[in-house]
């Protein structure tokens, strides 16, 4: 099953002030889109208004799935924070989803995300006995179990250090085969391996990159793949 397209259109405003202007995101249907730009320019707040969840910001626009079904229940989504419940071990946080619907959690599929994520030596402590990265293992093993058409993960391996996050791309990429990914990252080397499609944001408003011309996901010593990520940082200071 392949994920729809979904188009954000519209401008946004905060206490009547713009935060963004009218521009328009178009996610690739079953693929990766990656958002990149400054801190504090929107990034998040687009990503949460797909989500359909509160921003403090008044948009005036549409946001549309390329299929005319509604979004609601059909999108995984990771914020920044990762959203641990502290009273849950490892093993009661992945499966949160299931049990907040009232459904029976697949546990197996559970065991598989922890043990591929590197988790299972601590499946079994509470948030507050993990590091910061194996906390954020624990949130991206949550998003995964979710199965959604749609995928919205904001800087899902920013706490990671770099042969993690290359593995975690990886098993994210396989995972979410066929899904309709958005991805806010801070990492133009991230955007690069991962992008489909890429734009960058700035107060002007949203730019389109041509990602590499090679197959995403692209293996970590691509020799095009790291021409690229030193161009996009480059254009990255520039919109700073
Ligand atoms: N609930 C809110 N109420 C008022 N202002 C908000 C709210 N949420 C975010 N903002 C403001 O909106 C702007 C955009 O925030 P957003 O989190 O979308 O930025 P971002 O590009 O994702 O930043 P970062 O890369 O630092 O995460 C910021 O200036 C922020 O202070």
């Amino acid at each position: 099953m392949t994920g729809p397209g979904i188009r954000l259109d519209g401008s946004g405003t905060i206490s009547g002030t713009a935060l963004f202007r009218h521009l328009t995101l178009e996610l690739v249907p079953g693929g990766w889109t990656c958002l990149l730009g400054p801190s504090g320019v929107g990034k998040s707040t687009l990503l949460r208004l797909i989500a359909g969840l509160d921003t403090g910001v008044t948009f005036d626009g549409t946001i549309t799935a390329s299929d005319g079904q509604p979004m609601a229940g059909r999108i995984a989504y990771m914020q920044q924070s990762d959203l641990l419940l502290p009273w849950l071990d490892v093993h009661g946080n992945v499966m949160l989803g299931a049990r907040l619907r009232g459904d029976d959690p697949d546990r197996a599929r559970a065991d598989r995300l922890i043990d591929r994520l590197g988790l299972a030596e601590h499946a079994h402590k509470r948030p507050a006995a993990l590091s910061g990265g194996q906390r954020q293992r624990v949130a991206l093993a949550r998003t995964l179990m979710e199965d959604h058409p749609i995928a919205l993960l904001d800087e899902p391996f920013s706490a990671l250090d770099a042969r993690l996050r290359s593995e975690m791309q990886e098993l994210s990429s396989e995972t979410l085969k066929g899904s309709t990914v958005l991805i806010v990252t801070h990492d133009p080397a991230e955007a690069a391996r991962l992008a489909n499609r890429i734009y960058l944001m700035s107060p002007a408003g949203l730019e389109q990159i041509e990602p590499p011309s090679t197959l995403a996901i692209r293996a970590v010593d691509d020799p095009e793949m790291l021409r690229f990520q030193a161009e996009l940082l480059a254009m990255m200071r520039e919109v700073a």
